[in-house]
């Protein structure tokens, strides 16, 4: 099965369970992915409809036709492997505030998603600058993997979104109409790209807002329908979950998922985040820095490797230590109000769980956090 054959499988479970929001997202990834103006007419034809007609009992056979129609050209269309498409070797970056990232060693691949979190002030936003060629390394090289004409289209295929955006004047619609006419659409399609651009990030209603009228979150979701304009190879983003709540967090992280992820226009997006559980869930690879220093989840294999469970409960730490030594309990610290048990690795969380239960201890919060860069969190 190819990785559109998959996803057209994802498609067709969610229409069959009428989770008709995804289907149209995913449905406009697909029409993207067809680069081809007679299907984004058809595709924009249908959501025009679907505005004034979402409970028509038309919505799934129309939905079935658009599908069965993009299937038919994107059967036949070349697959893009995923490749490593930036290497990072012995990066170093050093202030003269004396704070010093690194030395970051990196491949980022064609669709993937880097997490990079850790506490403030620990070098998330400097490597992100680094590597979008804002900041120049003090030591260490940065290899770009792909082709590139000069400095200008490096800086175009690299997009840097940062925590704070500058303001803009005019309507939202207007300026990804702007942005569509300098990065190489055609005047023909440059509106049905902008229409699909712009309901696919969920601000259709929004269109004709200007930059005081949208909320944070929509703001950052139109710096992402404009910076998607622009094809990137890699997409940057710093703290692109700071103004969300929890479930438009978990939309955005999808969304960021399955654009990340086009079989046939894959690209890379590193996103820095506090929300290290949310940014667990969908990243491909999570780096944590340290004053600066990186630690991989996946290659970190200096340190011995124990069970450890953050949990909460009204139980006191005497009463906990005594119980829970009966399976071996290395180490219990406080962390707020959350605490942090850790055991060998022979323990497993259902020996845990059980251990609970027979020693009668209740808790309200439970989190197996031994293959979770929390546990760097926490030291
Ligand atoms: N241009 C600069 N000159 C000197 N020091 C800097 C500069 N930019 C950042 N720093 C320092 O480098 C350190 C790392 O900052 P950076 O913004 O990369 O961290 P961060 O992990 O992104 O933090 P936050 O989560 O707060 O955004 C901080 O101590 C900061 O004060």
């Amino acid at each position: 099965m190819t990785i559109f054959e998959q996803q057209l499988a994802e498609v067709q479970e969610l229409l069959q369970f009428e989770n008709y929001p995804q289907v149209i997202k995913r449905i406009i990834d697909f029409t993207l992915d067809t680069e081809d103006i007679l299907h984004y007419k058809e595709t924009i034809a249908f959501l025009n409809w679907y505005d004034s007609n979402h409970e028509s009992p038309e919505v799934k056979e129309k939905l079935v036709d658009l599908l069965n129609n993009l299937k038919l050209t994107l059967g036949s269309k070349e697959i893009k492997p995923h490749q490593t498409i930036i290497s990072i070797n012995e990066l170093k970056k050093v202030y003269n505030s004396n704070f010093s990232l690194g030395p970051i060693n990196l491949d980022i691949k064609s669709g993937e998603i880097i997490g990079l979190v850790g506490e403030n002030g620990n070098g998330k936003t400097t490597l992100l600058r680094s590597i979008c060629g804002e900041l120049h390394p003090t030591s260490g090289k940065i290899n770009y993997k792909f082709d590139y004409d000069d400095l200008y289209d490096l800086r175009t295929k690299l997009v840097y979104i940062p925590q704070r955006t500058d303001t803009w004047r005019g309507s939202m619609y207007e300026n990804l109409e702007f942005t569509a006419s300098c990065y190489g659409y055609k005047p023909e399609e440059n509106n049905l790209v902008v229409d699909l651009v712009i309901t696919r990030l969920g601000l259709r209603k929004f269109r004709s807002y200007n930059w005081k009228g949208l909320s944070s979150g929509y703001k950052m979701r139109f710096e992402l329908a404009r910076m998607l304009l622009r094809k990137p190879k890699i997409l940057l983003i710093d703290e692109p979950l700071a103004n969300l709540d929890i479930l438009a967090q978990q939309t955005v992280l999808d969304d960021f998922r399955n654009i990340a992820n086009s079989p046939f226009r894959p690209i890379a997006i590193v996103l820095s985040s506090q929300q290290l559980y949310e940014v667990e869930k969908t990243s491909n690879q999570v780096v944590f820095l340290k004053q600066g220093v990186q630690r991989n989840l996946v290659e970190d294999t200096i340190e011995e490797k124990h069970f450890i469970v953050e949990f909460e409960t009204a139980e006191t730490i005497s009463v906990l230590n005594e119980k829970l030594n009966k399976i071996g309990l290395l180490s219990l610290e406080q962390n707020g109000g959350t605490l942090i048990a850790t055991f060998p690795i022979e323990i497993s969380i259902s020996m845990f769980m059980k251990t609970l239960i027979s020693e009668q201890i209740e808790v309200t919060y439970l989190r197996n956090i031994t293959n979770s860069t929390r546990r760097f969190f926490v030291k």
